[in-house]
């Protein structure tokens, strides 16, 4: 439970701002000290009506007496965004951008100045207080301002501090995007279920209870992923005939691509996104 109550401004009302938002209103956090900006009226209503925050289409103006602005638009728009707050910010309020593939660089540069500013990689479980954050702060930021991002995004999961900006693109590759794995993968086993036989009910629900199992039991067990999956695999047994096929058709060289896709496509759009 969070004590001290910052007054919180999120830039963009889309689905990172309604999963933290959530996150942070269910953990107790006061809606009244939370305001989100969005041009499109239905986003505005839509978390006025869920959360019973403060909403407004006047970016500068919400952010006057924020002790944290978060930044959650597109990256595409961020730098007219940010060009546009900069004679907001005289009280130096603590910045906090969840964009993908902005650098630090680039967002002091856009808001005209050296700022305390906390770069953050956030993922959507954090609307079901689950989420996994990767943080990196510059030397403008604070001690107290440090603890105060992770006390942010700890009302909605768990908070990793990293010594690298680089590294953001790598938490990207992992969590930031990790949630459309295990969804893809939820999809295919769901869908594969039904074609085997089980009716569509039944094939989702074993699903997922299979997923949240086999991710507590990961995250509970004192012996590592491959340990556990050697528990399952009977010697002759039906999992060691899917796992081989898994195997034989690089399932792991498959990820590699996948997870270095991402990273590069996050370190590309830095480069595109920069002037
Ligand atoms: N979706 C995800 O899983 C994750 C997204 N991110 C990052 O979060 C950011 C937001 O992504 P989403 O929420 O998925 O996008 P979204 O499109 O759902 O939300 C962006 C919102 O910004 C609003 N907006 C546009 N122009 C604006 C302006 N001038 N002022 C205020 N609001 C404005 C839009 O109307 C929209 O509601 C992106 O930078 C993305 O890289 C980071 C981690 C995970
Ligand atoms: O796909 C994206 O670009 C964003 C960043 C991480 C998750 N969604």
């Amino acid at each position: 439970m969070i004590v001290s109550k910052p007054k919180l401004t999120f830039i963009g009302g889309g689905n990172m701002a309604t999963s933290l938002i959530g996150g942070l209103v269910d953990k107790g956090y006061p809606a009244n000290a939370i305001t989100a900006t969005d041009p499109l009226e239905a986003s505005r209503l839509k978390l006025a009506q869920s959360f019973g925050i403060n909403t407004s289409d006047n970016n500068p103006q919400a952010c006057a007496d924020a002790d944290v602005i978060l930044l959650a638009v597109k990256p595409q728009v961020m730098k007219s965004v940010l060009q546009g707050l900069a004679g907001a910010l005289n009280h130096r309020p603590l910045i906090i951008s969840i964009a993908a593939g902005i650098s630090m660089d680039s967002l002091a540069g856009w808001l005209g100045g050296e700022l305390p500013i906390v770069r953050c990689m956030p993922n959507t479980p954090a609307l079901v207080q689950t989420g996994a954050s990767g943080l990196y702060a510059n030397s403008q930021v604070s001690a107290e301002q440090k603890a105060l991002a992770e006390q942010i995004l700890q009302a909605v999961g768990i908070v990793c501090w990293l010594e690298n900006e680089a590294d953001i693109d790598v938490v990207t590759a992992v969590s930031g995007s990790g949630p459309a794995y295990y969804f893809l993968v939820m999809e295919i086993m769901q869908r594969i279920g039904e074609e085997l036989g089980l009716p569509e009910e039944v094939a989702r629900q074993l699903t997922l209870q299979t997923a949240l199992g086999a991710a507590r039991m990961a995250l509970e067990s004192d012996v590592d992923s491959a340990e556990l999956r050697r528990r399952v695999t009977s010697p002759g047994g039906t999992t060691q005939r899917a796992i081989e096929t898994f195997e034989s058709g690089d399932l792991e060289a498959l990820f590699r691509k996948a997870m270095n896709g991402a990273a590069e496509r996050a370190r590309e759009m830095a480069s595109e996104l920069a002037d």
